[in-house]
């Protein structure tokens, strides 16, 4: 199946490297921005997000490669799609319980766990050697960073950021839009638009939310 990537960094990188590896997809396409007219590298389209519409048919699948859980929202806003045209993309070394779900556009990078009965929503980033224990729920556009480790039952409200290596011990909440620092370790629910950081965390700051919503 024919993929087109949306955005051309750092994290996009990572994502291209899974398609290829996985043999799943064929990327088609790259689209960013930052280019201002369309060209062809190796037969892959380069080319700005406005090129979508000449592109895309029922048969291609879109995955936003964006590591800002913002702007990856504010891009699925954008183009409108209904949510079937976003793929999955789980990395072969990822090992997904069966009875747990993975929704539309979320990528799932190499050495993931995701244990029993955890539901992942559409569009989230599930980093490198990641670990979502069982019976988790992770909202849209949430990121996992590389060796977060979710306990049992952790739950996340929408666009929540876990930076590399923080623990959430069993059956916190981790309202919506907070941002959890590197390393830290949360043992209290965390309030929605706030940012946390620590072992045991402290709240830092409070997000203004109007910025978001
Ligand atoms: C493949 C990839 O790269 S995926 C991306 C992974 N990214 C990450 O893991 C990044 C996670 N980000 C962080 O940890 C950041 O430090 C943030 C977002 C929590 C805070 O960033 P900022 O808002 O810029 O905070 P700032 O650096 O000004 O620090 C504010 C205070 O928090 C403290 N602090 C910041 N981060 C941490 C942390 N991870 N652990 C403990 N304390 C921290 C600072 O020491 C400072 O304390 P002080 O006021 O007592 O001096």
């Amino acid at each position: 199946m024919k993929i087109i990537i949306i955005g051309d960094g750092g994290h996009s990188k990572v994502i291209q490297e899974m398609v290829f590896v996985s043999g799943k997809y064929e990327v088609i396409a790259v689209l960013d921005d930052k280019y201002h007219d369309g060209f062809q590298t190796r037969g892959i389209i380069h080319a700005p997000v406005s090129f979508l519409v000449k592109l895309l048919q029922e048969d291609i699948k879109l995955v936003i490669a964006i590591g800002d859980n913002l702007i990856r929202r504010k891009i699925v806003q954008q183009l409108a799609l209904p949510k079937e045209a976003y793929a999955p993309l789980i990395h072969p070394t990822a090992i997904i319980s069966p009875t747990s779900k993975v929704g539309y556009g979320t990528v799932v990078m190499p050495n993931v766990v995701v244990n029993a009965n955890s539901e992942i929503g559409s569009h989230c980033i599930i980093n490198t050697g990641a670990i979502v224990e069982h019976d988790n729920r992770i909202g849209d556009y949430t990121h996992l960073s590389p060796n977060v480790t979710l306990t049992g039952n952790v739950s996340t409200g929408e666009g929540v950021h876990i930076g590399s290596s923080a623990t959430i011990i069993p059956s916190k909440h981790l309202g919506s839009w907070s941002i959890i620092g590197a390393g830290s370790t949360v043992i209290e629910h965390i309030p929605a638009y706030t940012k946390a950081v620590g072992s045991p965390t402290r709240i830092i700051e409070r997000i203004n939310h109007k910025v978001i919503l």
